[in-house]
C-alpha cells in the first residue's frame, strides 16, 4: 500500500486533532494517510523536528503531497488563499476547515481546482461533523432546493440555551469556550457572522452564488428576550434561491418540537426545502475541534478515493 502524504497548515486545536486522527486512523479504506509536514505561523515540523518555515511549493513537491490540509485562523490574512492556490497548482487536493479564503477567493479556487483536476473539500468549514456541505453539493442535486434554514453555529445554540436556564452572557460564552465550541474571539459566533459565513458557503455549493458577492444581514445575541411558552430562541440563518445574493441571520422563537427548536447545546441542523421532493433536514454532527477534524478526515478520504474536481 503506497503512502498518501499530507502537508498540514495549522497546529491549533483543529490541526492537532486532525494529525492525531491521521495517526490513529490513517490505515483505512486501503489507504495509508500520513502527515509528512506541519506548518505553523513561522515554523514547520518534519520528521518530528521543528525548523523554520520553507517554501510551500518546494515542500509539496519534495514530499509528493497528495493533500494540503488547512486549519489556520479564519482571519482573512491572504496566506490561506495563496497557499491553497499553490497547493492546487502543485497537484494536491485542498481540504479545509478555514473559511475566510473561501469567501474571498471562491472563483479563483474553483478555476484553479478545475485546471489542476483536483478538489477543494470544505465540510470542516460548513458545519464541522454535520455533513451539510455534502448534501448541498451532491446529495440533493436534482431536487432544485428552493430555500435553506438552519442553526449552524454551535456556540449560539449553546449560549441561548444557557441564557434560558438563567446564566449570564459572559458566563455562557466562557463555558462554550472551555468546551472548545466558541472561537477564542467569540465575536463572530455571537454576531451571527459565523452562521452567515457558513450559509454563504452552502449557498455557493447549492446555487453557485459567489460568496464574495453575497450580502449578509445579521442580528447579534445580546441577551434573552421573552419567548412564548413551548418555544426556544434560536439563531436561524436563511437563504432562498429566488433571492440570490442575500443571507439572513435572525433570532427567532422556534417550537420546541421542531427540528431547530429541539436542538440542544452545541448541536446544529440545516433544513433544505426541496419543493416537490419535500423537506430534508440534517442535524447533529459534533461542533468541536475533534468534530471539525473528523470532517477533514472524511474529506481527505473523499478527495483521494473519488475522482472529482472543484468544490465539494
Ligand atoms: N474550533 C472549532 O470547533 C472549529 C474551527 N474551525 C476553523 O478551523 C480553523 C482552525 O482553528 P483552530 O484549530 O482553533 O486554530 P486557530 O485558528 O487558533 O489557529 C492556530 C494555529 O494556526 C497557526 N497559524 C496562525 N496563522 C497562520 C498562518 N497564516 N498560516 C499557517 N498557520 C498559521 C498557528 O501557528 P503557531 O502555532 O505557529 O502560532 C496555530 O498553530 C479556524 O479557521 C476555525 O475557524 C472550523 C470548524 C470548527
Ligand atoms: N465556533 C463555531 C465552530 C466552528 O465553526 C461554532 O460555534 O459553531
Amino acid at each position: 500500500m503506497s503512502p498518501i502524504p499530507i502537508v498540514l497548515a495549522g497546529c491549533g486545536p483543529v490541526g492537532r486533532a486532525y494529525a492525531e486522527l491521521v495517526a490513529e486512523r490513517g490505515l483505512r479504506h486501503g489507504l495509508d494517510l500520513r502527515v509528512v509536514a506541519v506548518r505553523g505561523r513561522d515554523r514547520q515540523r518534519e520528521a518530528g523536528e521543528w525548523g523554520p518555515l520553507t517554501d510551500l511549493p518546494e515542500l509539496l513537491e519534495r514530499t509528493g503531497a497528495r493533500v494540503f490540509a488547512q486549519a489556520v485562523p479564519s482571519d482573512g490574512d491572504g496566506r490561506a488563499a495563496r497557499e491553497a492556490l499553490q497547493a492546487l497548482s502543485s497537484g494536491a487536493h485542498v481540504v479545509t476547515a478555514t473559511k475566510s479564503h473561501l469567501l474571498t477567493h471562491w472563483d479563483e479556487l474553483e478555476a484553479a481546482a478545475g485546471t489542476a483536476g483536483r478538489s477543494v473539500r470544505i465540510s470542516g468549514a460548513t458545519g464541522a461533523a454535520m455533513p451539510a456541505g455534502d448534501l448541498a453539493r451532491s446529495v440533493l442535486r436534482g431536487f432544485d432546493v428552493e430555500e435553506i434554514a438552519g442553526c449552524v453555529n454551535g456556540t449560539a445554540t449553546f449560549v441561548l440555551d444557557r441564557l434560558a436556564d438563567g446564566a449570564d452572557l459572559a458566563g455562557a460564552v466562557a463555558e462554550a469556550q472551555r468546551a472548545g465550541i466558541a472561537e477564542a474571539d467569540p465575536g463572530n459566533d455571537l454576531s451571527g457572522g459565523d452562521a452567515a459565513t457558513k450559509f454563504r458557503l452552502l449557498s455557493a455549493l447549492l446555487w453557485g452564488w459567489n460568496p464574495a458577492e453575497t450580502r449578509a444581514e445579521t442580528e447579534p445575541i445580546t441577551g434573552l428576550p421573552d419567548v412564548p411558552a413551548g418555544h426556544r430562541l434560536r439563531q436561524v440563518a436563511r437563504a432562498a434561491r429566488d433571492e440570490p445574493g442575500v443571507v439572513r441571520v435572525a433570532l427567532t422563537a422556534e417550537p420546541e418540537t421542531s427540528a431547530l427548536g429541539g436542538l440542544r447545546g452545541p448541536e446544529k441542523a440545516v433544513r433544505y426545502d426541496c419543493g416537490e421532493a419535500g423537506q430534508v433536514t440534517v442535524s447533529g454532527g459534533r461542533s468541536s475541534p475533534r468534530g471539525a477534524a473528523l470532517a477533514m478526515i472524511k474529506d481527505t478520504l473523499g478527495a483521494v478515493l473519488e475522482a472529482t474536481t472543484g468544490f465539494r
